[in-house]
């Protein structure tokens, strides 16, 4: 077990050769204590921690040590005597440097320490309604070092859940792509439309061993994300977590979260990653089916909720119901030529599920519509289009909700 020495005399480095009687600091020395050289015993239980838990042997500790004391810009390298400066009110001038320097040494180590730890490094690219969620119950499971990846400050995350339960959580918050780099799982979470102007981030975030996971609704992940991953392997997922946005930071959920990935090594792994956040993995063997299950629905409810501005309760008028169950048959019918297993009574079904959602919840469309933002039209029902194109099967009603939400979108989001 590594022993550093240290002092409280509150200044000045610690001596290494100047008093020779037992229990001095050359009998010490010699006994096998690591001198401590600036540290004061605070920031030296700090430091000291990190590298056991590291598991750095001995000489390591000494040379971070020692090494913290030559990068201490204020003093002279290597020098014994005392700083020039700490006297007096320059005392602080000289602390400042100080700080740095034990910053410096605390981040190189942090790092080695996620990772010994077996703690998994998670950038969430996209901090809205659902990544919030993500990064939140990630966090919380303490097995995970969660970056934030954000425009703004967001000054921690708070989730309201269904049951009256508050989440809290803090996250480091990143704003420069340049200052992150290559990191175990990105979690994507922007807006599909959004993608490109990420693709800063994912540049400098995806290595060879980086999974990309990506929380976007639509059926087109691979096409979208994988051109912007480099060397990282993509993980679509269909995303349940009815979520709304009331502050930034500050989420509502209106159900408990679910997500779908597909049934092989990666899914598993994401599946471990969420343990214990609170939302639940499933895995899929079907993963074409479950994903184009999910965009039938959500063909009906964003544009529905989005043109008309209303919450889920406006599927109570017949009329809205039956567009709703038109726009949901067209995507059905071009999801089975896609390869989805997906039955005949799939709009009813689906008019079913969205009548019984909670009256006050909507669509991610439907808040991007009232906030006066660009609209997520074009990897739902502008995806349907484009396949049943391909396909040859006609797709008139989305095809037409495709042109209004066009129309009504906001202006593109270029930053
Ligand atoms: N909300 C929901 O209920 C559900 C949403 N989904 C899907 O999940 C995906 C995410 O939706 P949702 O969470 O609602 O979206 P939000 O709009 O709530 O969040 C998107 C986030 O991406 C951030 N972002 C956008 N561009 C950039 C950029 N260039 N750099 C950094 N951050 C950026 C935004 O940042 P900023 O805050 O700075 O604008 C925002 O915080 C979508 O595909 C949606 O369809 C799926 C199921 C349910
Ligand atoms: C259906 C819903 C609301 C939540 O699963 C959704 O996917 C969205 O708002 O985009």
């Amino acid at each position: 077990m590594p022993v550093v020495l240290t002092s409280r005399t509150g200044s000045g480095s610690v001596l290494r050769h100047t008093y020779g009687a037992v229990g001095s600091e050359t009998d010490l020395q010699r006994r096998g204590l690591i001198n401590g050289v600036l540290l004061d015993p605070y920031k030296a239980r700090v430091l000291l921690r990190l590298l056991a838990a590291t598991g750095a042997r001995r000489e390591d500790v000494a040379a971070t040590f020692d090494q913290h004391g030559r990068e201490r810009s204020c003093c002279r390298p290597g020098s014994e005597a005392p700083c020039p400066k700490q006297t007096g009110h320059l005392r602080w001038a000289c602390e400042v440097p100080c700080l740095r320097s034990f910053c410096d040494v605390l981040f190189k180590t942090i790092p080695e320490w996620v990772g010994s730890m077996g703690m998994k490094h998670v950038a969430v690219v996209g901090v809205g309604a659902v990544g919030g969620v993500v990064a939140a119950g990630l966090a919380s499971t303490g097995r995970t070092k969660v970056t934030a990846c954000v425009r703004s400050p967001l000054g921690g995350l708070r989730i309201d859940w269904p049951e009256g339960m508050t989440q809290e959580a803090s996250v480091f918050e990143e704003f420069d792509p340049a200052q992150v780099s290559a990191v175990e799982w990105v979690v994507l979470a922007t807006k599909a439309h959004q993608t490109a102007a990420v693709a800063p981030w994912l540049d400098r975030l995806c290595g060879a061993g980086t999974r990309v996971v990506v929380l976007q609704n639509g059926v087109e992940h691979l096409e979208r994300v994988a051109p912007l991953a480099g060397a990282a392997r993509v993980l679509p997922a269909v995303v349940e977590i009815g979520a709304e946005s009331l502050r930034r930071g500050h989420v509502r959920l209106f159900d408990r979260p679910r997500i779908t990935v597909p049934e092989d090594d990666d899914g598993a792994e994401f599946a471990a990653l969420c343990r214990g956040s609170g939302i639940t993995v499933a895995l899929t063997g079907d993963f074409v089916t479950a994903s184009w299950m999910k965009l039938c629905l959500n063909v009906a409810n964003g544009a529905v909720t989005a043109l008309t501005m209303r919450r889920m309760p406006v599927f109570a008028q017949p009329g809205i119901a039956e567009l709703g169950r038109a726009l949901v048959e067209e995507a059905r019918q071009v999801a089975v030529a896609s390869g989805a297993c997906l039955s005949e009574d799939l709009p009813d079904q689906i008019l079913a599920r969205l009548r019984a959602m909670p009256a006050e919840s909507g669509s991610s469309v439907l808040w991007d519509r009232l906030a006066g933002r660009a609209l997520e039209y074009d990897a739902r029902n502008g995806a349907v289009v484009r396949a049943g194109a391909r396909l040859g099967i006609p797709t008139p009603y989305n095809e037409t909700v495709t042109a209004l939400l066009a129309a009504v979108s906001g202006p593109d989001d270029v930053t």
